[in-house]
């Protein structure tokens, strides 16, 4: 028995003679006729179109598969819906009805609908399509830089040969023993000294000058790139009041600018202070200001900061005024970038444009904004930023917040012309290594990598080697290690120890009485320790910036180095396609046999043992 039974008008009957029955089957078989007459006619359609589209065939297969119920393959599907319909018993008035259904549903074809309906999108119908891949396009400056060669020692340049540097910095710069200049420099120090022409209080034709960037190989000499100039434009100052402010990620870095800026200004009216945690808030607060006839003297010229410590002296209001910053000097910016949640730049832009002239006046100081006629005509003291990074990003949201003014970028990245990096539509940033840099990985186990280090130090003789773990634990661990096994110089750096030990550690490896220095990242940016032969990349690096950075130790001011990473049979894979995207020339494996070590091995199984008791008595004290 049916559960619905619908009565059919069945159209008027001519002849009483011909039974309701005969009237039902002959319209049944008419409305199957019809059916089957539309199917054919459907899929030879489908045909005629995959046959023109191939690659939709796929889609359709795919399609197909998908709008089987349950995931079924289409012949359990078949068997799913025969059952279902056996077991509903169906009487041949309701079978008509199924088939007139669907007969109406196909009636209702996209053409149709829309042909009938115009305006309407109609719903459903989705399909694959191949959709165009989105190409990056970079902003003109980051596209299309001012290239900086790689090669350093083809490409010096004679100081004497860059204008606008006076006698005083020529001498300072031969006692420090330069003769020549490095590409970054000889391109960027005349950029910022013509951004200056007219002087400290404004800008060429009245105008700010144009902020500049630089990305430039680790060791390329970006520091002099702006020590110099900075120098050579506050030179003629009169009044001392701080111009120039150099931003940086870490302590050591601070000291080593600050070292650098103390050097070329000798000779000079220009003081130099470091904010940087090295001596006390009180002394630091001494060195900036001092208060006579109630009146606030500055005693600093060019500050250099790390961005706690700054952002500590501008909230104590400890006398340090940046209303007349000319120079914001941002070095290591990418990492800069990273720490911008510090809002240390936000606070030194409040800080500058504070000025209490009047409208007008030309030390008047507005924030660069869009840009009119009426907020040209002005003048007004400029403020430059300059910022310096061997792994600058290319991205511009992260850039963006740096807040650039028209930022002009010296790139050498960009250098080959054949290399992916010069198509401002490349996905990732690519950088560019040390031209003397020779980069291998050598594959190992977790417990054959102390054994290789002392491979490398007592075997291969490659120390002074600067070691690189990627935690403080680790490094710990090894510097105990190695003490025990004997018959090496090591030495552990990393942000545990205090400032004091740090400096001297430093400079004991820098002197060669250590002969292994092992570390954590702390020493991996920026630090400049001359004669580095071999960088030793412990744990490998999760980062491409890491890995730029830390086998950027060695390779420097354009000499050769080598850099070893000891990578586990899983690490591979991905660490090798990291390095090769980043731009490098070229990572060779180096494997060291097994019975290369054999002679370690009793000594070292040794030194282990009494390894877990030390770590005990560490734990226990
Ligand atoms: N013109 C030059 N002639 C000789 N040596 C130079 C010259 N310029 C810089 N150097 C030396 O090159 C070394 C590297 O310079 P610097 O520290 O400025 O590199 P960098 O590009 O800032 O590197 P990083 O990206 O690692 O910070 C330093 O020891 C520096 O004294």
């Amino acid at each position: 028995m049916s559960l619905f039974l619908v009565n059919r008008y069945l159209g008027e009957e001519e002849d009483g003679s011909v039974s309701k029955e005969t009237m039902s089957k002959a319209l049944l078989a008419k409305l199957q006729k019809k059916a089957k007459e539309k199917q054919k006619r459907h899929s030879a359609e489908q045909r005629e179109h995959l046959h023109d589209h191939p690659a939709e065939q796929v889609d359709a297969q795919k399609k197909r598969k998908a709008d089987v119920d349950g995931g079924l393959e289409p012949q359990q599907h078949k068997k799913r819906h025969s059952e279902t319909v056996a077991s509903c018993s169906v009487e041949p008035v309701e079978e008509t009805n199924i088939q007139h259904q669907e007969e109406i549903q196909s009636d209702i074809s996209p053409e149709a609908t829309t042909d009938t309906l115009p305006g309407f999108t109609l719903v459903g119908g989705f399909e694959s399509k191949p959709v165009p891949k989105v190409e990056r396009v970079l902003p003109q400056w980051l596209a299309e830089p001012h290239v900086i060669h790689t090669d350093i020692k083809n490409n010096l340049i004679s100081i004497s040969d860059v204008p606008g540097l006076c006698a005083q910095l020529l001498k300072n710069l031969h006692s420090n023993g330069i003769q020549h200049f490095f590409p970054v420099q000889a391109e960027v120090i005349p950029a910022i000294l013509e951004s200056a022409q007219q002087g400290l209080l404004i800008g060429r034709g009245g105008y700010k000058p144009r902020d500049i960037c630089v990305s430039a190989p680790t060791g390329s000499g970006k520091t002099l790139s702006f020590v110099i100039p900075i120098i050579q434009v506050l030179m003629d100052r009169v009044v001392c009041e701080v111009r120039a402010l150099a931003v940086l990620p870490t302590k050591e870095l601070a000291q080593q600018v600050h070292r650098v800026f103390a050097s070329y200004a000798e000779g000079t009216s220009l003081k130099v202070v470091m904010l940087a945690g090295q001596k006390s808030f009180a002394a630091e607060q001494a060195s900036l200001s001092e208060h006579r006839w109630n009146m606030r003297r500055s005693l600093a010229d060019i500050v250099v900061a790390t961005p706690g410590r700054l952002i500590d002296h501008m909230t104590k209001n400890s006398g340090l005024c940046l209303e007349h910053l000319r120079f914001l000097v941002i070095d290591e910016a990418d990492r800069m970038i990273d720490s911008m949640h510090q809002s240390w730049l936000s606070q030194v832009m409040g800080a500058v444009y504070r000025s209490r002239a009047e409208p007008g006046s030309v030390f008047r100081r507005t924030e660069a904004a869009c840009i009119t006629s009426a907020s040209l005509s002005p003048p007004q003291t400029p403020l430059q930023k300059l910022l310096f990074s061997a792994t600058l990003t290319q991205n511009p949201e992260k850039l963006q917040q740096l807040g650039l003014h028209q930022p002009r970028l010296f790139s050498s990245a960009h250098g080959q012309a054949d290399s992916a990096a010069a198509s401002p539509t490349h996905g990732h940033d690519r950088f560019n290594f040390p031209q003397g840099l020779t980069e291998y990985y050598v594959p190992c186990t977790m417990s054959s990598k102390p054994l290789l280090l002392l491979h490398f130090i007592l075997r291969m003789k490659l120390h002074p080697i600067l070691c690189f773990t990627n935690s403080r634990e680790t490094a710990h661990r090894l510097h105990l290690l190695l003490q025990l096994f004997g018959g090496v110089q090591a030495a552990e750096f990393s942000s545990q120890l205090s400032p004091g030990d740090r400096k001297k550690t430093l400079k004991e490896f820098e002197q060669g009485k250590i002969q292994l220095l092992i570390s954590t990242d702390a020493v991996a940016r920026g630090i400049d320790i001359s004669g580095v032969k071999c960088v030793v990349n412990y744990d490998a690096p999760q980062y491409i910036r890491t890995y730029i950075h830390r086998v950027g130790r060695t390779a420097r001011a354009g000499k050769t180095g080598l850099a070893f990473t000891f990578l586990l049979r899983v690490q591979e894979k991905n660490f090798l396609q990291m390095v090769v995207k980043a731009g490098s020339p070229g990572i060779q494996k180096q494997v060291v046999k097994p019975e290369n070590l054999r002679s370690m091995e009793g000594q070292y199984e040794k030194a282990l043992q009494k390894l877990a008791d030390v770590i005990k008595e560490e734990r226990a004290s």
